[in-house]
């Protein structure tokens, strides 16, 4: 069943992409980035107009289907290979000048085609505060972004299946199916196997005073759960946006849709001179490496960017919407001074506690080259015991309260108390970006600190003989940065997430471990030695210097570079995710929340690009004297053929590119 599930998905699939040969001259969208929002975009709006989806990775047929593959390749396995852009961070100062590995997915499917699967939406505490942000702006457009709008888009994308019978009972997993969606492209179940350690899960934070989430996913996030993944359980591959958007698509979007692999936008262009709804863009460049002539195709209606959260501040700047300095700098001409372009980027830092297992682990079994470790329920096995605690599990209320105040009086100073942006920014104005911490910090400090989630716990058995439970802080304080510098594209970008650069942030951690420990203790003797960090390390200090020295990693949750907020306080996008001074350019994927969630992201980013679906198709632009004036010569057309194509286009009156 599997094999033929594969071959009519296969054939399904290939209906859409094209080479560059299939080509047309222009499109109502151009979509910048074929990962999860690109793709959820490129179906939706096909519907009823042309669309053009570029992605840089390759088409990847198939490639990240499995979950775990029968050689024992764990769901990750494309983390490193060339469907991985292998993005690194700059040497973080607090992390013993460390560089962090940043995977993304470079493929069809984005990061979706490599993630854990794990779906744990935001809360809806957090989805309201970002809908207050904005209402300024637009209240109608910002209501899209609260809590209520956002669960019903984030349902839409879904079609939920319950577990197993056995799966349920082993994994003592409790769900509400109504707090799910049925119906959407995305599968969303659980493994097609349990393990008894996951049963002990929810028992063992019980013991150390965290209760049991009932209803994962309906708004509330603080508890322990066993959350649901992205899984097909008719085949027990990964649903992930390629299969669940694109394979599903009904006749008449897929005739509308073209999805061009292997080519990276390189800019959007715009018309010479701004009209009064901002510059107009009637081009966008691509090309398949640095050393090749660049393609241009035409835009009849928008360019939307979702290239993720590298990918889409990238493009913005070597488009010319940026920090002027920046782009001056670097020799990029400027269209419009944006300064929060790379700004606000965030992501979760994440570290292990590591012991012997008791209990036999998926690793073992995986090492054991059993039948049952070749069947494809074991190879659906992911990780899913998840926990959310709060401020006061972390610290006492004692402790929290200092710890509040603590945080509050370095918020109260905070313009003269935050040190410069650091090179090549020092000389930037910073004042709006400014801004836009402090309205962030006043919803981390205040809204976010006595009752919602601070701290996310993980339990890990995918690796054979031990058992690892993960704490990760949630709502960092730290901010960071990325930019370009160089005019070339095809140049990475580069990336300081200024991990920990927040005293608060390190501490949320050491007490996350700490919180950990508890949950070791209370887990029994299904665990045996701690190995790491092991018994070597006990004090505040040696917690925190193991965590800076080598622990704390990316949970891989890039966000926030183009965040929606209002332009004074260094938004780069208003509620209805156009960038500022732009007519006719929005950017729709994760670099737009504008902070980032106690979540998975996956989640949040299908509901935002379900959302942008319905912004765009209630009311897009239409470039007027645009694309049809100009004649593309970045095709093979041999030398006398170009030659034909100037002079005719120099008769016909058109501009030649
Ligand atoms: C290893 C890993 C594990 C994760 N685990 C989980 C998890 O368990 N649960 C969860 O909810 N979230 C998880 N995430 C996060 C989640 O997958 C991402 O937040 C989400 O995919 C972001 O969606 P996006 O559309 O913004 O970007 P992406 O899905 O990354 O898509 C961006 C796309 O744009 C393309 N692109 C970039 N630049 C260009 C360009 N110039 N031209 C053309 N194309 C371009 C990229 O190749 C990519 O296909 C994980 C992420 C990673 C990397």
């Amino acid at each position: 069943a599997v094999t033929s599930f594969d071959d009519h998905s296969r054939r399904l699939r290939a209906r859409e992409i094209i080479d560059e040969n299939g080509l047309l001259s222009e499109y109502d969208y151009v979509i910048a980035g074929g990962g999860l929002a690109g793709l959820v975009l490129g179906a939706r709006l096909s519907h009823n107009s042309t669309v053009l989806v570029i992605e840089a990775g390759l088409s990847g047929d198939a490639v990240a289907d499995r979950i775990n593959t029968p050689d024992g390749a764990y769901y990750s396995s494309i983390v490193g290979t060339e469907y991985d852009w292998k993005h690194v961070t700059v040497p973080q100062a607090n992390l013993s000048d460390r560089t962090i590995a940043w995977p993304k997915g470079k493929i069809l499917g984005g990061s979706t085609a490599m993630n854990a699967m794990y779906l744990v939406r935001p809360g809806q505490v957090e989805m309201d505060a970002w809908q207050r942000l904005i209402t300024s702006d637009d209240s109608d457009a910002a209501t899209r972004w609260g809590w209520n709008e956002m669960y019903a888009a984030m349902k839409r994308s879904e079609n939920f299946t319950a577990p197993l019978d056995d799966v349920a009972r082993v994994g003592n997993i409790q769900w509400d199916a109504s707090t799910h969606g049925t119906g959407g492209p995305m599968s969303i179940s659980y493994p097609g196997i349990m393990m008894s350690m996951v049963g002990n899960w929810t028992t063992a934070l019980n013991a150390i005073g965290i209760p049991t989430l009932s209803s994962p996913n309906g708004g509330t996030t603080l508890g322990g759960f066993v959350t649901p993944s992205s899984i097909n359980p008719t085949n027990w591959t990964r649903s992930y946006s390629r299969p669940a958007y694109i394979s599903s698509l009904p006749p008449e979007s897929s005739n509308n849709l073209h999805i061009l692999p292997d080519s990276t936008v390189t800019r959007v262009r715009f018309q010479e001179q701004p009209t009064v709804d901002g510059w107009v863009a009637n081009f966008v460049d691509f090309g398949r490496d640095a050393n090749e002539m660049r393609k241009t195709v035409g835009v009849r209606r928008e360019v939307i960017l979702t290239a993720g959260s590298v990918g889409s501040a990238k493009i913005l700047m070597h488009s010319g919407f940026g920090p002027s300095e920046i782009l001056e700098d670097v020799g990029v001409q400027l269209f419009e001074d944006l300064p929060g372009v790379g700004q606000h980027l965030q992501d979760h830092l994440s570290a292990a506690v590591v012991w012997q297992a008791q209990v036999e682990t998926t690793g073992d079994i995986q090492s054991s080259d059993s039948d049952f470790s070749q069947s494809p329920e074991f190879r659906s096995y992911v990780n899913d015991a998840v926990a959310y605690v709060n401020i006061t599990t972390l610290f006492g209320s004692d402790g929290a309260r200092g710890f509040k105040e603590q945080i509050l009086s370095s918020l109260s100073s905070l313009a003269s108390s935050l040190p410069p942006l650091p090179s090549p920014f020092s000389s930037t104005d910073s004042s709006t970006i400014i801004e836009g911490y402090k309205v962030a910090y006043d919803l981390l400090a205040n809204q976010f600190y006595d009752n919602e989630p601070q701290v996310e716990l993980v339990l890990g058995l995918m690796s054979p003989g031990v058992v690892q439970i993960q704490a990760a802080p949630q709502h960092p304080f730290s901010r960071g940065r990325l930019w370009i510098n160089s005019t070339n594209p095809f140049d990475p970008v580069l990336i300081d997430p200024g991990y920990y650069s927040h005293f608060a942030d390190i501490i949320m951690h050491r007490q996350g471990i700490k919180l950990v420990r508890q949950l070791g203790a209370a887990l029994g003797n299904t665990l045996g030695m701690e190995t790491t960090p092991g018994s070597g390390v006990q004090t505040d200090e040696e917690i925190e210097g193991w965590l800076r020295g080598g622990a704390a990693n990316s949970q891989y949750h890039y966000a926030c570079s183009c965040v929606m907020l209002p332009r004074v306080q260094g938004g780069c996008v208003d509620s209805k995710l156009r960038v500022y001074g732009a007519a006719n350019v929005r950017v729709a994927d994760s670099s737009v929340f504008p902070y980032i969630f106690a979540a998975h992201l996956a989640s949040a980013t299908y509901g935002l690009a379900e959302q942008a679906a319905v912004i765009i198709q209630q009311g897009s632009y239409t470039v007027t004297n645009g694309a049809i004036r100009r004649v593309v010569v970045g095709f093979d057309w041999g030398p006398m053929g170009l030659w034909l194509v100037v002079l005719v286009g120099f008769w016909l009156g058109l501009e030649v590119v």
